[in-house]
């Protein structure tokens, strides 16, 4: 896993031209790998995030006993074990820095017949797992947190788990899956209702994999004892690398940039929604579908971007988005205000703070709140930034020097890899200013 070693020198490059193919989906990979292990039959993946995170689940399936293959990067060949057919792990099970893995493991893993122990990173080891292990010990699981409900993770096999019908108390599509997963070997139906629809990749996936799962936007249903029938996966382009070419093209004066194939999930992108708002000009070209999702290429011009209220609807559709969504603003005219996203102060990092502290040492005005902020938008100095080891802070800050008087210094990205590996090659490609320091 990353050591937090690496910092980047970013200034500002040219304009940005070029056509960019973008990594795959993470909450895609993810999924693919687990529910390819619990298939009866062979799934092949393709378009796998080779990032640390997809790579932390993989892996802990092959510890669970799965064979998977990997024929050439980007691929991979899963030999799916059957619904029962996981085995107990020799030692614990490392998710590395990823929420979505832990936490939909939780729901599997409290529901097979050996016992597990889940740990993370330190990054993760300080996030919030009572959201997930409250709901599944409703079912009749048994997981040991420690104190405060924080990994690692001690999961007590062994549990005959019972469905249950659960509105969830944050829009979250990790606690919304857990349930989901552990329902599948529950006894009778396992209900989900969330407060607002949040990405339904779970659902949609389950279903490929020939799963009666019944859904619609804040709602899914299945019964348990059903079995995965192995299928093959397409992994669209993630919108959430995308984000930060969309902003960086937006801001840089000339720039021109096509993102192909990008995945285009309603429930993902909020972004595209904002930006347009604050007055970009994303063209979406070639729609098409690639997996069962819509994708399409994005083309992406500079344009003269204005501040906006963002509309506190949208906070759950661009929820990892934020990062990139405060550097538009800070090269906006005049103010920004985020509301009702508090749910960014338990992510990688407290990403509210994380941004406000960053921008503030370019010479940005931001006013914090609880559950956002305003952002003032000004012309950026050059300055030393923390990314605080969160990927989607130190690619936000990339994007940021490109518009900036100075050189920024951006500490402790090398976790950019959990998600974008590659980002540095490709931002340079594309013509931005961006060098390990
Ligand atoms: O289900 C998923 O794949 C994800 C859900 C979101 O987390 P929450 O469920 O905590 O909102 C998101 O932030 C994360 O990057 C991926
Ligand atoms: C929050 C994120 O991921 P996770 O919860 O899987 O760590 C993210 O990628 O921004």
């Amino acid at each position: 896993m990353s050591d937090g070693s690496l910092d980047w020198m970013a200034s500002a490059g040219g304009p940005l031209r070029g056509t960019l193919e973008i990594p795959g989906d993470k909450s895609v990979s993810h999924r693919s790998v687990m529910f390819g292990a619990l298939a009866d039959g062979v799934s092949t993946i393709d378009g796998f995030l080779e990032g640390e995170d997809t790579r932390a689940t993989a892996a802990i399936f092959s510890q669970l006993g799965v064979r998977i293959e990997t024929p050439s990067p980007s691929r991979r060949i899963v030999h799916g074990v059957g619904i029962d057919g996981l085995q107990a792990a020799d030692g614990a099970l490392d998710c590395g820095n990823a929420g979505t893995g832990m936490r939909l493991l939780a729901g599997l893993l409290a529901a097979q017949r050996f016992d597990s122990v889940l740990v993370g990173d330190a990054s993760l080891s300080k996030r919030p797992m009572r959201r997930v292990t409250e709901p599944l010990s409703k079912m009749g699981a048994r997981i040991d947190t420690e104190s405060c409900g924080l990994p690692p993770l001690r999961i007590h096999g062994g549990q005959a788990l019972t469905g249950i019908d659960y509105t969830l108390e944050v829009a979250s599509a990790q606690v919304k899956s857990a349930l989901l997963l552990a329902g599948l070997y529950a006894d009778g139906e396992t209900v989900v209702r969330e407060p607002h629809p949040t990405r339904d990749y779970t659902e949609r996936m389950l279903c490929a994999f020939g799963v009666d799962i019944e859904f619609s936007p804040g709602l899914a249903r299945l019964r348990g004892g059903q079995r995965l029938r192995a299928t093959d996966i397409a992994v669209p382009a993630d919108f959430s690398s995308a984000a930060f070419f969309l902003v960086a093209a937006s801001i840089v004066p000339a720039s021109e940039l096509r993102l192909k194939q990008v995945g285009l999930n309603p429930r993902r992108t909020g972004l595209l929604q904002a930006l347009r708002m604050m007055g970009a000009d994303i063209v979406e070209e070639n729609p098409s579908t690639h997996g069962g999702e819509p994708v399409a290429d994005l083309v992406v011009r500079h344009a003269p971007l204005h501040g906006i209220e963002v509309p506190e609807a949208l906070v759950p559709d661009m929820i990892d988005e934020f990062p990139a969504l405060f550097i538009a603003a800070a090269h906006a005219q005049g103010a920004t205000v985020v509301r009702g996203a508090a749910e960014l102060r338990v992510k990688e990092s407290d990403r509210l703070a994380a941004m406000a502290k960053g921008l503030r040492a370019l010479g940005l005005q931001v006013d914090e709140t609880p559950d956002g902020g305003t952002i003032h938008p000004a012309e950026l100095q050059g300055g030393v930034v923390d990314s605080q080891g969160d990927h989607r802070i130190a690619m936000a800050f990339a994007v940021a020097a490109q518009r900036a008087r100075g050189e920024v210094r951006i500490g402790d990205v090398a976790n950019v890899a959990t998600s974008f590996p590659g980002f540095d090659v490709l931002a340079r490609g594309a013509g931005c200013g961006l060098a390990e320091a």
